[in-house]
């Protein structure tokens, strides 16, 4: 499948940029974590659990992938790795060196994603044009031979303990990826990614907002960002900071989560 070469005009960035990482972060920080995803009218990620949709127009799709050469890594969970079979790399046409390209990082506790070498982001890493995917997972979700395949275009487990629930902790994996030397992070999805993240009481991890909003209704039955409430919870989780900004037919909605 032949991928074009995409162009994000430099006009388009400055209304970007006070949500964007810091070029030259203080390396104590946390790593900026942008939360950045495509939604229907009606909150849904695609038409239904591993079908993959297409929501959003060329200009915003061109803005992801200007998105993607400002963080260090672009993280997705493992159904989106398995059903998607995404690039998670950069099309830019300005990009030169592999060192503009994101690092893939899928969350993947059980080690669903049985990724081979013709896997999408395996293959582009293989070929230079993106870089080896790290796969967070729990000590006994990897395999020697997947090990072995990763190391062989430059990506590698990484190893995280769960929570009763089966999740990663969110701060042990922005520190997990801070001590990779991480300094920036654009997490994509999918639904249980972004509602798992949205759900952190503290909200104090996600950095900026980056919504695409395209002028579609998917129906009922889509893979929905709707965070489960906390037990007698009434506030509501706001953004503060917001911006509008026209992309083509969508509308890009940023903003900064309004801290409790
Ligand atoms: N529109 C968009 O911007 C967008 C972006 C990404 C994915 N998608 C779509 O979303 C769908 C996939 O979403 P989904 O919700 O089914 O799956 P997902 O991609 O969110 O992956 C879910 C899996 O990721 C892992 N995971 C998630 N949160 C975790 C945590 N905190 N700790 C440890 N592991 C964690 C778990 O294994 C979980 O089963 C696909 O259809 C895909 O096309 C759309
Ligand atoms: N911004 C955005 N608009 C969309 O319309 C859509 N479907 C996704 N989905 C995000 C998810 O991560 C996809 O799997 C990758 O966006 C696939 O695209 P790549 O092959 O990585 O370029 N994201």
């Amino acid at each position: 499948m032949t991928r074009e070469t995409l162009s994000f005009p430099p006009t388009s960035i400055p209304p970007l940029e006070p949500y964007l990482p810091l070029t030259s972060p203080s390396p104590s920080s946390k790593p900026h974590l942008t939360l950045t995803y495509a939604t229907s009218l009606d909150a849904s990620l695609s038409l239904a659990p591993g079908v993959r949709t297409t929501l959003s127009g060329p200009y915003s799709k061109s803005m992801t992938h200007y998105l993607r050469t400002r963080h260090n890594a672009i993280l997705v969970g493992c159904t989106t790795a398995l059903v998607d079979n995404p690039a998670l790399n950069s099309r830019l046409g300005s990009i030169t060196s592999l060192d503009q390209q994101p690092r893939p990082i899928i969350l993947d506790p059980k080690g669903r994603w049985d990724f081979t070498e013709d896997s999408q982001v395996i293959r582009l890493a293989a070929e230079f044009k993106g870089k080896g995917p790290w796969v967070v997972t729990k000590r006994g979700g990897e395999t020697k031979e997947r090990g072995e395949l990763l190391e062989r275009v430059g990506g590698k487990f990484l190893f995280l303990e769960t929570g009763e629930d089966g999740r990663f902790k969110w701060g042990d994996v922005l520190s997990v990826l801070g001590e990779q030397g991480v300094r920036s992070v654009m997490v994509e999805g999918g639904g249980e990614v972004i509602n798992s993240l949205l759900i952190d009481p503290e909200n104090r991890l996600v950095d900026s907002v980056i919504i695409t909003i395209a002028p579609t209704w998917l129906g009922k039955g889509g893979v929905v960002v709707s965070p489960s409430r906390q037990q007698g919870q009434t506030s509501q989780l706001k953004l503060r900071d917001v911006s509008w900004q026209p992309h083509g037919e969508d509308v890009v909605l940023c903003g900064r989560i309004l801290r409790s």
